[in-house]
């Protein structure tokens, strides 16, 4: 039997939690034969929800799940974790950008970050999906002082999956035939799915659909609006998706990378393609080994590509200036 892995979820007892427990549970993110504790974090108000889902979680009677623990307790919540999934936040309603929820949701991340850092297991990674989730990313990786900054990530992979599924619509191919594609800066409506590095069997996307209006027009505001679409058509924001795109990135940065394939994840900039060292921004990146990770080198940005990713920097730029009060 192999030692169990140690997840921690915050808002466990929210939208998202309620697809992702599940999945953790069963073996979705590290395997059939990967045992798994869950420590799950509320708020004093959700507790009595949580206890529900326990009770669930219970029911289900997984074999890989070894324990779980409910808590409104950050350091409890956190002791021993190996990954850190940060989902509890507020969500946005119709009408207002993720960023409106920077006053309300970013100092949760100041408390979490420093719990993190108090409790974790020394090879703690980071993963935070509650929006902004680039910038509350950036102050919770601000306040967890000795975790290294390579722990921390922020979800754009929800974004990936969403641009593969409208090419390979587009082409009349299945999902998987699409390859190569980055999610570039923030997880916001500036975000941009590169469709020009993109591959379709292993093709320039480019090359297999003509139709340039539509890749630079409806493709890229289709992915940039999609949460904002699913608020309108569900009246709530995407949860199941959401919670899918989580287990995809916690595959993904804990299994070698397919070979010339590479993922998006927001991560913390050393200034690679000329985006501001220390931003939390969507990259290209790959990992031989399932534990480090780099930057995927060469990727060519044209002059198209250069100014959306330009755009998405500066919003960026600018909520890390909105949330200087929250950084030590
Ligand atoms: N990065 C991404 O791709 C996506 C991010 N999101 C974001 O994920 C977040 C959660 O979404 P939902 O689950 O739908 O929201 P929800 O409102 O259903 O659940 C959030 C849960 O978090 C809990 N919570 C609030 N503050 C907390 C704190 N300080 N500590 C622990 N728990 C806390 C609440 O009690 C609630 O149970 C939102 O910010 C949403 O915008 C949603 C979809 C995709
Ligand atoms: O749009 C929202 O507010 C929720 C979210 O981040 C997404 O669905 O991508």
């Amino acid at each position: 039997m192999k030692d169990p892995i140690t997840v921690s979820v915050t808002g466990a007892a929210g939208q998202i939690g309620y697809s992702l427990l599940f999945r953790i549970a069963s073996g979705a993110m590290f395997g059939p034969d990967q045992p798994v504790n869950l420590r799950l974090i509320e708020i004093e108000p959700g507790m009595k929800a949580l206890e529900g889902v326990v009770m669930e979680l219970d029911d289900c009677a997984f074999p890989t799940l070894n324990e779980v623990v409910p808590t409104c307790d950050l350091n409890e919540g956190f002791r021993g974790t190996n990954w850190a999934l940060l989902v509890g936040s507020v969500p946005r309603k119709a009408g207002m950008e993720r960023k409106d929820l920077l006053g309300i949701n970013g100092k949760i991340f100041v408390g979490q970050g420093k719990a993190i850092a108090g409790n974790a297991a020394s090879d703690v990674r980071t993963l935070v999906v509650g929006n902004p989730c680039n910038t509350n990313c950036l102050i919770a990786m601000n306040a967890a002082d000795g975790v290294p900054n390579d722990r921390f990530f922020a979800m754009t992979r929800l974004d990936e999956n969403r641009a593969k599924s409208q090419l390979a619509k587009k082409a009349g191919v299945h999902q998987n035939a699409v390859s190569n594609l980055c999610i570039w800066g923030n997880h916001s409506a500036t975000q941009y799915p590169d469709f020009t590095n993109a591959k379709i069997d292993g093709k320039a996307v480019t090359d297999v659909i003509s139709d340039r209006a539509w890749l630079e027009g409806e493709f890229i505001s289709t992915v940039q609006q999609r949460g904002a679409a699913i608020i309108q058509a569900r009246g709530a924001s995407s949860a199941a998706s959401a919670a899918n795109g989580v287990v995809d990135t916690v595959k993904s940065l804990t299994n070698p990378t397919p070979a010339g394939d590479w993922t998006s994840v927001a991560v913390c900039s050393n200034g690679e393609f000329g985006i501001d060292t220390g931003l939390i921004a969507s990259m290209p990146i790959r990992t031989s080994d399932g534990k480090s990770w780099e930057v995927v080198e060469g990727v060519e940005i044209d002059a198209f590509s250069r100014d959306r990713i330009d755009a998405s920097v500066q919003e960026l730029k600018e909520e890390r200036e909105a949330v200087q009060d929250l950084m030590s």
